[in-house]
């Protein structure tokens, strides 16, 4: 079980590495270590009244030598990707500002960020350990973020209070959990055969649990048992309505599927084997990757096919000339009608929603990223010149990959190419997108 994830955000200098050490006490040495020390992140467990919980200290983004140089501007931009990267992955964060100092402009950039978030917000005001300092906290309430909490990282008052509110704050399931169940949608163009595979599913999960309606108020999702996975299919009301609408059949059909892909994980893009692609499973294909969402090209009817030992090889060609861009994508022959590998279609989709769940730890990935840029490294060109200080996975389902750079417009498409190459050539990421995002950051040199 995934633990919940605290992290500690705020400007340089508030006091939040000393909070953290405070926070996780003898554990620090489990610290994961980073290349970089002085602006990577540091995660630690740490433990409070018999519940235990990540703390990450988004700390350091900017050496002490790059602080002392950095411009007020510098520091805000700095603080806010923390910020950034804090609420894609916390379940609580803990936003730390200095009593001592007041509150600046800074402040209230990162106030606004964080409570856009939606993710429960304790305000930490530090170095509180003087009387007068815990009585001006309540200036702190003009950002907007609730109660202040006055504490003092340095001698440990208020941090008991501060960790029971965090408890208290923790979600019963964690933001990584959340995501544990696949949905998964069934789209193609009219007369594919999406119907024929939906009920070749249903017949062969061992059990329908439940039908949960869904966001449309046409749109009623399935969730069914299979091989012991809970699954959703989403929208198997659309799927099942004989959907007759005879003009403007195909373009209605694109737009239920992009409704369905939006809610899914992973989409099952059902073609005919009988009929040669057309523009409009390019077009659902187009719109399945567009969203981020896993996929798997599943050539249906191939039971009318007349075959011999080179038709299914001859097919996978043309199909990946056809969906170029998704080169990612598993490509499966199936007969929904006699049920034939339409089993793997459900292994497939399973195996690509753990794809999509996967975790690369931070160090590692910096190991490979490190070595790939050493095998070919990018352009040294004046003004076009391109270095990349670090790589963090920000986020999964999809894998998300934010990369720290000198010059994000420096960074040619074939290059992002060959980084994500490097990525699926070490950890496979089968089935799904990988989203590349590049940040400027400053260097050290
Ligand atoms: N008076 C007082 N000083 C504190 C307290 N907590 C931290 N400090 C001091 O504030 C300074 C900054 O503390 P850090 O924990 O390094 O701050 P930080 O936010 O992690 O800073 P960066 O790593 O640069 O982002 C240090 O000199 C600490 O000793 C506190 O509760 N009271
Ligand atoms: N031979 C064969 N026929 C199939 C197969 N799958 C579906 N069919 C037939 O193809 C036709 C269309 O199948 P449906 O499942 O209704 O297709 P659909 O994609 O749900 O169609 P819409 O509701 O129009 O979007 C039906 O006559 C099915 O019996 C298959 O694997 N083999």
């Amino acid at each position: 079980m995934a633990r919940p994830l605290v992290a500690i955000v705020g400007r340089p200098n508030t006091g939040k590495s000393t909070l953290f050490n405070r926070l996780v006490g003898e554990r620090r040495a489990i610290v994961e270590d980073l290349p970089g020390t002085t602006r990577d992140r540091i995660y630690a467990e740490a433990s409070w009244g018999g519940v235990t919980f990540d703390v990450v200290d988004t700390g350091g983004l900017l050496s002490e030598q790059e602080i002392e140089r950095a411009s007020a501007a510098e520091i805000a931009q700095a603080t806010q990707e923390q910020a950034e990267l804090a609420i894609e992955q916390a379940d609580v964060i803990v936003f730390m500002v200095d009593g001592q100092a007041g509150v600046t402009a800074g402040d209230h950039e990162v106030a606004d960020l964080i409570r856009r978030a939606k993710r429960p917000v304790l305000l930490a005001v530090n170095k509180a350990e003087a009387r007068n300092i815990q009585d001006a906290a309540v200036e702190f309430y003009e950002l907007g973020l609730g109660d202040p909490y006055p504490i003092s990282a340095l001698h440990g008052t208020g941090v008991g209070d501060l960790l029971d509110a965090i408890i208290a704050h923790l979600p019963e399931t964690t933001e990584a959990e959340r995501e544990e169940v696949p949905s998964i949608a069934i789209v193609g163009r009219p007369n594919v055969g999406k119907s024929a595979l939906l009920n070749a599913l249903l017949g062969q999960s061992r059990q329908i649990v439940s039908s949960i309606p869904g966001t449309t108020r046409d749109a009623v999702d399935t969730e069914i048992t299979w091989a012991g996975n809970r699954v959703v299919l989403v929208d198997t009301a659309g799927i099942r309505r004989p959907g007759r609408i005879e003009r403007g059949i195909e373009k209605y059909s694109v737009l239920r599927s992009t409704r369905a892909v939006e809610r899914a994980d992973v989409a099952v893009l059902v073609i005919d084997a009988t009929e040669p692609f057309t523009a409009q499973d390019q077009a659902i294909a187009g719109a399945i990757a567009e969203a981020k969402k896993g996929i798997i090209v599943a050539v249906n009817k191939w039971d009318l096919v007349e075959k011999d030992h080179r038709t299914m090889k001859e097919f996978t060609e043309k199909a990946r000339e056809a969906f170029h861009f998704i080169s990612y994508a598993p490509i499966v022959f199936i007969s929904a009608l006699t049920g034939q590998r339409v089993n793997q279609v459900m292994e497939l989709a399973l195996a690509i929603f753990a794809e999509r769940q996967r975790r690369i730890p931070t160090g590692e990935l910096n190991r490979v990223i490190r070595d790939a840029v050493y095998r070919h490294p990018p352009p040294t060109k004046p003004n076009k010149w391109l270095k990349i200080y670090y790589v963090t996975q920000a986020d999964v389902n999809p894998p998300t990959f934010v990369f720290f750079v000198n010059a994000p417009q420096n960074v040619h498409f074939s290059y992002k190419r060959y980084l994500e190459n490097t990525l699926r050539k070490h950890y496979g990421f089968t089935g799904t997108p990988i989203v590349m995002r590049f940040r400027a950051r400053r260097g050290d040199e």
